[in-house]
């Protein structure tokens, strides 16, 4: 059954278009990251998926439901968006009794699992919080809700690195026990790469790439030589960033970074290395199009 069927869809804000004929499908439970620089939608996204915005065009359908407004929809979907809510006077237990309350899936064992895994005082008040203690309560709350989808909002937030660190291996025990599709909107891609097995790109308020993580972790090189050399490997098209040192040119070319490509650069006295994720995804969002238009 496909879970996940956005078909074209457009939401502006006033006269302006965050999101313009959006489509992307997923059939199958997972744990996929959604990447986009500040500003590129992903929150609208997670937004118009939970029903909590409405497209000025095109079709959102989650597990066969039209999210908005759907109260039928709501029980199979939970979106702990970034500085959730919480009551003035809430402390942990008041949090997680109100979120046991409405969510149709909630595992209370989880729940209480991961309160002490993330070593959450359960009687303090959540206003006295740090930001990552915060961001802890709502993963807490997003995984404990085992929604059919589940969305979280840019969950390490705040986190230092060993509560990165716990919260991955939370999320990845959380989804062996009972997988779903868990969505995550994160900047950090070291972190989406460890856990997810498949990437949204937005940019240009489009979803530019819907991929397996296999994909993004063959994909782009970075060429060093001599610019006619470079020339005979790979077409300007290619080039998704270009600089020029002393006499020699480096460019990062979109694509697959395989034997073929490593041999004919051998060949060619050029040097080839594999391009980082976050480099190759911030070169596919800006400078192509900020320079190559
Ligand atoms: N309530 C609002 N009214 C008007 N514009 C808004 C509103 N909320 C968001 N926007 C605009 O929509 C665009 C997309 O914002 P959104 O929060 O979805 O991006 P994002 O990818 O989640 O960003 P970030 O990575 O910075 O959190 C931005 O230009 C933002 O200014």
């Amino acid at each position: 059954m496909t879970i996940i069927d956005i078909q074209d869809v457009s939401f502006k804000y006033k006269d302006e278009f965050i999101l313009q004929n959006l489509t992307f499908q997923d059939d199958e439970p997972m744990i996929i990251g959604v990447w986009g620089r500040n500003g590129s939608g992903k929150t609208t996204l997670m937004k118009l998926m939970s029903g909590q915005e409405y497209q000025n065009s095109g079709r959102i359908s989650i597990l066969g439901h039209n999210p908005y407004n759907n109260g039928k929809a709501m029980k199979e979907i939970t979106y702990m968006r970034e500085n959730h809510y919480f009551a003035k006077s809430w402390n942990v237990n008041d949090a997680i009794k109100f979120a046991s309350m409405f969510n149709e899936y909630w595992n209370q064992d989880e729940a209480d699992y991961l309160i002490d895994l993330f070593e959450l005082p359960r009687k303090k008040k959540i206003k006295q919080f740090s930001k990552g203690m915060q961001s802890m309560l709502q993963s807490v709350i997003g995984l404990a809700s085992h929604a059919p989808v589940t969305m979280l909002d840019e969950p390490t937030n705040g986190l230092d690195a060993y509560m990165r660190k716990l919260f991955i291996q939370a999320l990845r025990k959380s989804f062996e026990d009972d997988p779903r599709y868990i969505m995550i909107a994160s900047h950090h891609i070291r972190e989406i790469e460890q856990i997810c097995e498949k990437l949204v790109v937005i940019s240009n308020k489009q979803v530019k790439l819907h991929e397996p993580i296999e994909y993004f972790q063959t994909r782009g090189a970075v060429l060093v030589g001599k610019l006619e050399n470079i020339n005979q490997v790979v077409t300007n098209k290619d080039i998704i960033e270009e600089t020029k040192i002393m006499n020699q040119y480096k460019v990062m070319v979109d694509v697959e970074y395989a034997d073929e490509l490593k041999q004919k650069c051998q060949s060619l006295n050029v040097k080839v290395d594999k391009a980082s994720i976050q480099d190759y995804l911030v070169n596919m969002t800006v400078t192509k199009e900020a320079n190559h238009e």
